[in-house]
């Protein structure tokens, strides 16, 4: 990471580059791990006023969103290495020769341009279109490319746009980012499975009941109308962040802890992914959702998606996996549960658990999807007194509460340090992305009708059936 750089973020007027990707950045700057010689360059097609403007608009946003790291006097010498240049699908000329400029100066002295990283963070409907620019302005030449979630918006596009692609970048420069994948619990979840010879023995259809991975939102639109109205919860949420995780909670032992390794390992539960049933889906708009700013009136985008997602191979063959998402919810978690088989014998008597509701046996592993995850296994465990009493009792475990003097990277901070460095193993291929279109082409061809939901709610009643018999991880039982 010695070599001087320039990154340029497409979309650096958007949602997520304020609260993600610049204080992403920062972090990275404030942690010493860019390099010495930087240039940051933010692109759309609206410019957002003066250089001045942009930053003190992203000073804002980093300040509130890169947490205990923000400090003045460091986001100054930061900023002063960022500016803004307009740029479009069709018009990319200024920008290209701005690029040429920062990459000869960052390099400066140093006999060499500056290597240059470019990172995609608009609508998916342009992506094509913005990777042609790249293309014929030579700005992609010798660069990595980062490619934002959702890939395509199904799977003729996606097909298309990894051609295009393949025409100008080579894969191995192509990065193509899940920040669920750079979520600190999903190296949780591996070192769990691999790191130890206990959990690999049960984790099968012999000992596992259900899985289920439930990322309930309670934010809104928050000024996103425009994408939700294009995209909508299925594609934004679930053929992207809920089937990878699916893909990591599943996948069989990689050789090695590589990019091949572990996409390939990916892939392979993805092809015995069982196509999306229309059936086994249900979809959700909130109350008022037609409502709001951006939204049509007679608009039917889903705001909410609860599906039963089977894979079909030796290992889970009868296990559902239990997706849910949605927006405007009762409360933003991300609870990921394995809910393990009930014993053969009730030895105990089972009304002794039943503390209210019965649904949901008392052996099961949960993780919180999160940067700073907390690990608890819920075991049957003998209460105290005269009687054989059964209660239920935790074993929780938060590994960087366990390893206090270790900093836990978050997600963005993490994938855009390793696209720096050049390490894919946490991003996902292009085989991975185009099989999961084609699991969810039913549920695009056929989307079910979305169903009301209150706001505030669990979503439409007919989807907390789906998770019968033991339930949504989320509130929990
Ligand atoms: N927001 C979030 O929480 C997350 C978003 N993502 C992904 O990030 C990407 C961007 O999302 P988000 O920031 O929320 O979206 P926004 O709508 O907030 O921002 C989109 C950005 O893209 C630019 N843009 C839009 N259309 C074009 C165009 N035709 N040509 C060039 N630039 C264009 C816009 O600037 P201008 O209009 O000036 O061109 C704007 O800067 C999406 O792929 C999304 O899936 C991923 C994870 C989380
Ligand atoms: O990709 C997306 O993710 C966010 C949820 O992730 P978070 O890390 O911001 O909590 C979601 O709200 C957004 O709609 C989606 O585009």
């Amino acid at each position: 990471m010695a070599d001087p750089q320039v990154i340029v973020v497409f979309g650096a007027t958007g949602d997520l580059a304020r609260r993600n990707l610049f204080p992403g950045l920062f972090r990275l700057y404030a942690a010493g791990l860019l390099p010495e010689e930087f240039h940051v360059i933010g692109s759309g097609r609206h410019a957002p006023g003066s250089d001045e403007e942009f930053r003190d608009r992203l000073g804002a946003a980093v300040r509130k969103f890169a947490g205990d790291v923000f400090d003045e006097r460091r986001w100054d010498t930061f900023a002063a290495r960022l500016g803004f240049v307009a740029s479009s699908a069709d018009d990319g000329a200024e920008l290209a020769a701005a690029v040429d400029r920062a990459r000869r100066t960052t390099a400066e002295g140093k006999g060499q341009r500056a290597r240059l990283l470019l990172y995609l963070s608009v609508p998916p409907a342009i992506a094509g279109a913005m990777v042609e620019m790249l293309g014929a302005t030579g700005l992609a030449d010798d660069a990595t490319l980062v490619m934002e979630k959702p890939f395509g918006t199904d799977l003729a596009s996606a097909r298309a746009l990894d051609a295009t692609i393949a025409g100008i970048v080579p894969e191995e420069r192509v990065f193509r980012i899940d920040h669920f994948l750079g979520l600190e619990a999903v190296r949780t979840l591996l070192a769990l499975r691999f790191g130890n010879g206990l959990f690999e023995s049960f984790w099968n259809r012999e000992h596992i009941a259900s899985v289920v991975i439930d990322v309930p939102e309670d934010l809104g639109l928050e000024g996103r109308a425009g994408f939700m109205e294009s995209t909508g919860t299925f594609r934004d949420m679930v053929t992207t962040h809920l089937c990878q995780i699916l893909g990591v909670v599943a996948l069989e032992p990689p050789a090695r802890l590589t990019a091949d390794a572990l996409r390939a390992e990916k892939l392979r539960v993805f092809r015995a992914l069982r196509p999306f049933d229309p059936a086994e889906t249900v979809f959700g708009q909130f109350d008022g959702y037609r409502a709001e700013e951006g939204v049509a009136e007679d608009s039917t985008v889903e705001t909410f998606v609860a599906l039963r997602a089977r894979v079909d191979n030796w290992r889970w063959r009868g296990v559902p996996f239990l997706l849910r998402t949605g927006k405007a919810m009762g409360s933003s978690q991300r609870l990921l549960t394995v809910t393990f088989r009930e014993p053969p014998l009730d030895l105990f008597g089972a009304g002794d658990l039943d503390e209210g509701n019965g649904a949901r046996p008392p052996d099961a592993l949960t993780l919180e999807l999160s940067d700073h995850p907390l690990v608890r296994l819920r075991l049957a465990a003998s209460r105290p007194g005269a009687q054989p009493r059964l209660g239920r009792g935790d074993f929780a475990f938060r590994p960087a509460e366990f390893f206090a003097d270790d900093e836990p990277l978050e997600a963005y901070t993490r994938l855009l340090l390793d696209a720096l460095r050049c390490d894919q193993t946490l991003f996902t291929g292009a085989a991975e992305v185009e099989r999961l279109w084609e699991v969810c082409e039913p549920v695009l061809r056929e989307p079910p009708d979305p169903l009301p939901y209150a706001r505030g709610s669990w979503g439409p009643e007919a989807a907390l059936r789906l998770a019968d018999p033991h339930g949504w991880a989320v509130p929990e039982a």
